[in-house]
């Protein structure tokens, strides 16, 4: 179920370049061990959406568990050259990452919780250089799982309770894309993957029709039907748009009644063409006239949540939804800008530094602090989530500041219920969290995106969520601006 499963043990190359010549920096200067924390966040929810669905902790935390450098790893590493030809990484420096282990602390938020920009999917606390080097894998993992969860769960919603199918692999961007986007999709909510290896790997259930080819090969289109009926009696979808969609629905009827007639019944038809709320509409009217109300629709070809939701309003009898291209690839939104942000850096008195990203844009400049978010409940229902630093007291009643714009608070009443979304995931290298089974973390993203209001799920301009510092925490950050400000003038 995991990242290993689809690659080698070793992962500790899978960085960038920067992140080595850097971690070399530091061995250098004596600083390596020095305790960092970094917080890994994105600031605007993907697709103008309401809301972000997170994933991709398991792979995350299997490339932590395996961190470490191979001899292959540290040979490659040995005959990297600078500009003027000479090994770039030093020996002693390649003999410190021999004898690395993975040390450091991570809270995270579980798979399949809503999330909002801003706020910390994962937290790491240990030696910088440890931390540096994770920067890159780390954002790689969670934005593409976190993108395409979110994606899928915007389908899922707007589908309501119909099932959806993942046809994206040949659309892919790369077998990995195929296959983490397989098991991110099923996050978000799909019910099956025409992905086999996706099938094997992660248990997802597998579905599938047939393509235009299969018809293509016959003479006659009635004839590839009742061939693919006398090998899967019980598991026939007929593609029916190849040469005329609705005569094509016929001659699956005809097929239909000999299949009964043998003590099987047609599963589905599959519209991949057309105007697909007409088409679904007459061939709903063609199967139930002949007896066959039971068959399901099927209905692919570009498809994504927008679509989803006009052909439901348009009264398209469709009960299943083939989804490839757009979901594997978040077309509308090819990526997640989620960073990776050094928050805090512990002094020689074994105090915490906070550090912060200055910007010209408030909504840009980084959080420092030891990082929670707090989400508080008025009556189940989300009302806010709220950062606080760990290493702070909580001011109370517990009030947050609008993180662009001072001058807004919003208090939480004492009657309301809260939750610390941060979990631990790893005590100073020790793995000590299980991940939930993916059926498990799909089910929570169901949850989490019935508990938003539904004006937070709206595919237009929906409301946004509020996500504020702690009063605290605030202060704290802009005295922090304040400082760099004087110091870099
Ligand atoms: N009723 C509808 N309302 C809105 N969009 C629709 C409707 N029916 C189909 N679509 C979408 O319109 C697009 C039409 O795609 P396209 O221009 O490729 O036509 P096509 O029917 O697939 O033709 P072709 O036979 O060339 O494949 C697809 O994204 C499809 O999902
Ligand atoms: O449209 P998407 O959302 O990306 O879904 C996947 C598409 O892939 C297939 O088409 P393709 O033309 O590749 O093969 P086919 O001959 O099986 O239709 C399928 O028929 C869908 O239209
Ligand atoms: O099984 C299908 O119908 C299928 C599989 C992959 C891509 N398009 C359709």
């Amino acid at each position: 179920m995991n990242l290993s499963k689809r690659y080698q043990p070793s992962l500790a190359l899978l960085t960038d370049m920067y992140q080595l010549t850097m971690a070399q920096g530091y061995w250098k200067q004596n600083r390596a061990e020095q305790q960092a924390v970094f917080h890994l966040y994105f600031r605007k929810n993907p697709f103008k959406g309401g809301y972000t669905i997170s994933a991709g902790l398991e792979d995350a935390m299997d490339l932590l568990q395996k961190f470490g450098f191979t001899q292959e790893d540290l040979d490659f590493l040995a005959q990297v050259k600078s500009s003027n030809q000479q090994p770039l990484f030093e020996k002693g420096f390649l003999e410190y990452l021999a004898q690395l282990k993975f040390t450091c602390t991570v809270h995270a938020i579980p798979e399949g919780t809503a999330v909002f920009p801003n706020e910390p999917l994962l937290r790491i606390q240990g030696p910088i250089l440890q931390c540096q080097l994770l920067e890159t894998p780390l954002l790689t993992i969670l934005n593409f799982q976190t993108l395409i969860a979110t994606k899928a769960a915007r389908m899922v919603d707007v589908a309501k309770g119909d099932a959806i199918i993942e046809f994206g692999m040949r659309r892919a961007q790369g077998p990995d894309g195929s296959l983490s986007g397989t098991r991110a999709a099923f996050v978000g909510g799909i019910g099956a993957t025409s992905n086999v290896l996706a099938g094997k790997l992660y248990g997802i259930p597998l579905k599938g029709t047939h393509a235009h080819s299969w018809v293509m090969s016959f003479d006659e289109e009635v004839e590839s039907f009742e061939a693919y009926a006398h090998v899967f009696p019980d598991d026939s979808v007929f593609l029916v748009d190849t040469y005329h969609t609705l005569e094509g629905v016929k001659k699956a009827i005809v097929v239909a009644q000999k299949l009964r007639e043998k003590g099987h019944e047609l599963k589905g038809i599959r519209l991949d063409s057309g105007d697909l709320a007409y088409l679904s509409i007459e061939a709903r009217k063609l199967l139930d006239e002949a007896g066959f109300p039971k068959v399901s629709i099927v209905a692919s070809n570009d498809l994504d949540e927008y679509l989803i939701e006009s052909l439901k309003i348009q009264g398209a009898r469709i009960d299943t939804w083939g989804i490839g291209t757009k979901l594997i690839t978040a077309y509308d939104q090819p990526a997640l800008g989620g960073v990776f942000k050094l928050a805090a850096l512990q002094n020689e008195q074994g105090l915490w530094d906070y550090k912060v990203k200055l910007s010209e844009q408030l909504i840009k400049v980084s959080t420092p602090g030891i990082l929670q978010v707090r989400r508080f409940f008025d009556k189940g229902t989300l009302v806010g989530d709220m950062l606080y630093s760990e290493d702070q007291t909580i001011a109370q009643p517990a009030t947050m500041v609008h993180p662009n714009d001072p001058t807004q608070h919003k208090s939480f009443k004492e009657s309301c219920t809260h939750e610390d979304l941060l979990v631990p995931i790893f005590q100073q290298g020790k793995l000590v969290y299980t991940s939930p089974t993916l059926q498990d973390i799909q089910a929570r993203t169901k949850q989490q995106v019935e508990s938003l209001h539904e004006t937070y799920r709206r595919l237009l301009n929906p409301h946004i969520y509020k996500v504020g510092l702690e009063q605290q925490l605030h202060q704290k950050k802009m005295d922090v601006i304040v400082d760099l400000r004087s110091r870099a003038d």
